[in-house]
């Protein structure tokens, strides 16, 4: 199978990390047609911000739903049916063998692709051990990725830094979302594997998200247009 086709601009993904509502449509408002791709996350989510994800589809936009779902199938597979009723390209759960499958059930006969969340970006092998695991970042990111292609997952999230192992495990029949991205010089803040968005492109992730260099920039529109042309560059 070929590499996905997608316009380098619609490989940026902003999340809208904001307080709330009135501030996420400001932040949309200033980025303009510039950027084609928003997450809603915990943040918004909380704050009232669900109903952004048929407002901004309705305007032409595409919405990754990132609640990183997570509890017993039944319960899952409900949340991603309701989930899959308010217009959103993308949502995740984590990737857990029993969460998977519910979450493939739940999207059937919808367009919502589902994306496993295989190692957070803002772990490394300390914390993985901290937190009861024997196996090391690389072993469990490449383990849960085969393990979502086996139950149909549409895609995974994992940091830039395994995007080309795990490529060469999926294929191209799954997308790779990549957190953790930082433009040269950029605050690396809590994430932990990182790498530059033209790096990340070179390792083969088909979409990059990347939210404080953008949303704290004095001008996030230029902070946009900066990685969306490093994106292009490196796909040329
Ligand atoms: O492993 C993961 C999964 C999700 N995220 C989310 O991506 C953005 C990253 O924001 P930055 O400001 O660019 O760090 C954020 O919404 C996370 O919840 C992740 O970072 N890592």
């Amino acid at each position: 199978m070929q590499p996905a086709k997608i316009a380098p601009r619609d490989r940026l993904i902003v999340p809208l990390d904001l307080p709330g509502v009135a501030e996420a449509e400001a932040m949309v408002a200033r980025l303009g047609d510039s950027v084609t791709f928003y997450k809603i996350g915990y943040q918004l989510a909380y704050a009232g911000g669900l109903p952004l994800v048929s407002r901004l589809s309705g305007a032409g936009k595409k919405v990754f739903v990132d609640l990183k779902l997570h509890d017993i199938g039944n319960t899952v597979a409900r949340g991603v049916e309701s989930v899959a009723k308010l217009g959103a390209t993308f949502l995740t759960v984590h990737a857990y063998p029993q969460t998977m499958k519910a979450a493939v059930e739940g999207r059937a006969g919808s367009s919502l692709k589902i994306l496993a969340v295989t190692v957070l970006t803002s772990y490394d092998d300390g914390d993985l051990h901290a937190a009861g695991y024997r196996l090391n970042v690389a072993d469990l990111v490449e383990a849960r990725a085969q393990q979502a292609q086996v139950l149909g997952i549409d895609g995974l999230v994992c940091s830039p830094e395994e995007a080309a192992s795990v490529r060469k495990i999926v294929g191209h029949q799954m997308n790779l979302v990549t957190p953790g991205i930082r433009p040269a010089g950029a605050d690396v803040g809590d994430q932990k594997r990182i790498m530059t968005p033209a790096r990340a492109i070179a390792a083969g992730a088909d979409y990059l998200v990347v939210g404080r260099p953008i949303t704290g920039a004095a001008d996030p529109r230029a902070a946009a247009d900066a990685i969306q042309a490093e994106i292009a560059q490196a796909l040329a």
